[in-house]
């Protein structure tokens, strides 16, 4: 399997290397050359697999000569060993036709496990072989922070910096990263948004000798191997439900776009997935390019969905390359527009791909404070504000007789003042109700500033 870039500027590369690399070097995205597809037959006969025998099918199809079988499966039962639940992802009942996807079963209690719990071991393994070490900087809005740092801790040979939005992220998530922060583990609040601390780090990649220097690498979603790990649990839900002939109905929190394009992949390698809606608060730069064709950033508003408060969507550029038929000088043309006017338009027919591929919504924040109180008024479900944005954009497109999955990303408790202003109480991770801690350590401030972050990694070496 040939792993090539969105800009078409890098060789192409195998898994590994597209792994351990995070960025391709040309500042594009990897992707497979190919999809790799399951039969009908291959997928219906995972029906009542293991969550880990699914994603061993999976991501075996897109790992290639890269790694042992034998040595894949050990290092997923493992990553998936300590997830607080025997289905690793539950789907719970909210409607006649209606589910709740719960992604935060996995030890920091967001989606982010998923990938993040199988990456680690993958690319320390990949390390191993290779006698290499490495560095990951990383840019956060609260969940992928803090599972990096869980699932990277202690790792030999690897160093984790993450940057975060000084007051941007819940309290809870600023606490559960400083928990986090070891000898190789680091976070760092930057005086900023997300979208400057994604910056920042894309700046990191575009300077080759300070790349090499550090050897970095990154696990955000810019990294594949994010995305084929979290393409896992679209399958998994096909196969409970059924594998239904009228298709699966997803409905996706949405900031990054890499949760919604894993499900775009899942889609591509087969599994019956009718609509794929992108569920945005008040940043919707991705229900607005839905809407207009149109993609600019616009300033970025914080609000009570902090981890979806990103404007610049780095995984769009996956489905660009797509909605382009796959022409790398269509989509630098665009990406040029992106970096010297602000933003690009979408040409018609690559417009018409992407609304016939997926649905868009915008939820304003009143309207998610309602939907956890409308959602656990019907059916006693607490909702995290992220999964209540998608509720609410799930009951604003009806999926008909299809089955509808809500993707619930993150434990109500990591947003528990919202929850409890409106709900007068938020669970705990376990069934007790939870108790705020007092506030702890304050983070480590780094300026909003390029020459500042790298001066702050190569002091990790
Ligand atoms: C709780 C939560 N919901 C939704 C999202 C949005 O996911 P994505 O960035 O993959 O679109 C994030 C951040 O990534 C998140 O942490
Ligand atoms: N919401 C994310 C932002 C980073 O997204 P990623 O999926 O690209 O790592 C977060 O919580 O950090």
């Amino acid at each position: 399997m040939q792993y090539i870039s969105t800009r078409g500027q890098a060789p192409a590369v195998d898994f590994k290397t597209a792994i351990l690399t995070g960025l391709a070097p040309d500042g594009g995205l990897y992707l497979p050359a190919d999809w790799p597809r399951f039969t009908a037959a291959e997928l219906s006969a995972l029906r009542g697999a293991s969550y880990t025998d699914v994603a061993f099918e999976v991501i075996r199809r897109f790992a290639g000569d890269s790694i042992a079988p034998e040595q894949l499966r050990t290092l997923l039962a493992e990553a998936y060993d300590d997830f607080g639940h025997p289905a690793v992802a539950p789907l719970v009942q909210t409607g006649p036709r209606q589910w709740v996807l719960e992604l935060f079963h996995g030890p920091t209690l967001a989606f982010k496990d998923f990938a993040m719990q199988a990456i680690a071991p993958l690319m320390a393994h990949f390390l191993a072989q290779e006698g290499r070490e490495m560095t990951i900087v990383g840019a956060t809005s609260g969940d992928t922070g803090g599972a990096a740092l869980r699932a990277f801790a202690g790792r030999a040979g690897i160093r984790v910096l993450f940057l975060f939005p000084r007051g941007g992220v819940s309290p809870f998530q600023q606490e559960q990263m400083l928990e986090l922060c070891s000898e190789t583990t680091h976070v760092a609040a930057v005086e900023g948004n997300f979208d400057d601390c994604q910056r920042i780090v894309k700046a990191l990649f575009a300077d080759e000798a300070f790349r090499e220097a550090v050897s970095l690498s990154a696990v955000n979603s810019i990294n594949w191997g994010r995305i084929v790990a979290q393409s896992v649990y679209y399958i998994t839900t096909c196969l409970a439900l059924g594998l239904p002939e009228t298709g699966v109905n997803f409905v996706v929190p949405s900031g990054n776009f890499g949760d919604i394009y894993a499900g775009y992949v899942a889609r591509r390698m087969g599994a019956p997935i009718a609509g794929l809606t992108i569920a945005t608060n008040e940043n919707d730069i991705l229900a607005r390019v839905h809407a207009t064709g149109r993609y600019a950033p616009t300033a970025l508003t914080p609000t009570i969905t902090p981890a979806m408060d990103i404007q610049v969507a780095s995984n769009f550029e996956r489905l660009l390359f797509d909605l382009l038929e796959r022409d790398p000088a269509a989509l630098c043309q665009l990406m040029a527009g992106l970096d010297r006017q602000g933003g690009f338009t979408l040409p018609e027919a690559a417009l018409a791909r992407f609304r016939a591929g997926f649905g868009a919504e915008a939820v304003g924040q009143q309207a998610c404070r309602d939907r956890i109180a409308a959602t656990h008024s019907a059916t006693r479900y607490v909702a995290d504000p992220h999964t209540a944005v998608a509720l609410e954009a799930a009951a604003r497109t009806p999926a008909g007789r299809a089955p509808q999955v809500v993707l619930s990303t993150a434990h109500p408790v990591k947003f528990n003042e919202t929850v409890t202003e409106v709900l007068g109480f938020c669970p705990g991770p376990g069934q007790a109700p939870f108790a705020p801690r007092a506030a702890g350590a304050r983070p480590e401030e780094i300026a909003n500033d390029i020459e500042a972050v790298k001066a702050r990694v190569r002091a990790l070496l």
